[in-house]
């Protein structure tokens, strides 16, 4: 279910992470909520690609670009391959691109901004490893909510 994330930092405050980067809209779904996978990767989108080919399951996948707006971590396809795998939603530190073609998608994307450069391929980041950006930890399968007010998480093992 998805609960405005103000809502939930009303309820359950600072035990939350929220995360501070200003991130923006770029899929056709606002609002959005799951169990994070995480990865991290810098200017090389093999990874994101392969686990997006995976079924989602509701879950939404946590990607640390480091914060880079030098290549577009994911575009269309990438996108639509989430969104047809049943993903819930991509929260991307770093940038994407076929920005047009992503608000049509039934899916979440939240990302730093846009580049039209494409990202490397060759398989470099981890994967299913706490991430860390703007001041919030996104572990894997800690419960990820966001919406136009941003992104927060509840750790694992739930709310307080
Ligand atoms: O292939 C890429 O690097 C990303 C991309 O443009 C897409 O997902 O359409």
């Amino acid at each position: 279910m998805v609960i405005p994330t103000a809502d939930l930092f009303d309820r359950y405050g600072d035990t939350l992470g929220s995360c501070d980067t200003q991130l923006r809209q770029y899929g056709g779904v606002a609002a959005f909520a799951g169990p994070a996978v995480t990865v991290r990767c810098f200017e090389d989108n093999a990874l994101v690609k392969s686990i997006v080919g995976e079924p989602g399951a509701g879950r939404v996948l946590v990607v640390d670009g480091g914060g880079s707006l030098h290549t577009a971590l994911m575009g269309d396809l990438i996108a639509g391959t989430a969104a047809e795998n049943g993903w819930a939603g991509v929260v991307i530190n770093g940038a994407v691109r076929d920005v047009a073609a992503l608000r049509a998608l039934p899916i979440g994307i939240k990302a730093l901004g846009t580049n039209p450069r494409k990202s490397a391929k060759t398989g470099a980041g981890e994967r299913d490893v706490p991430v860390s950006f703007g001041d919030c930890v996104f572990a894997p399968g800690a419960e990820v909510h966001s919406d136009d007010d941003g992104v927060v998480v509840v750790p694992p093992g739930g709310r307080p």
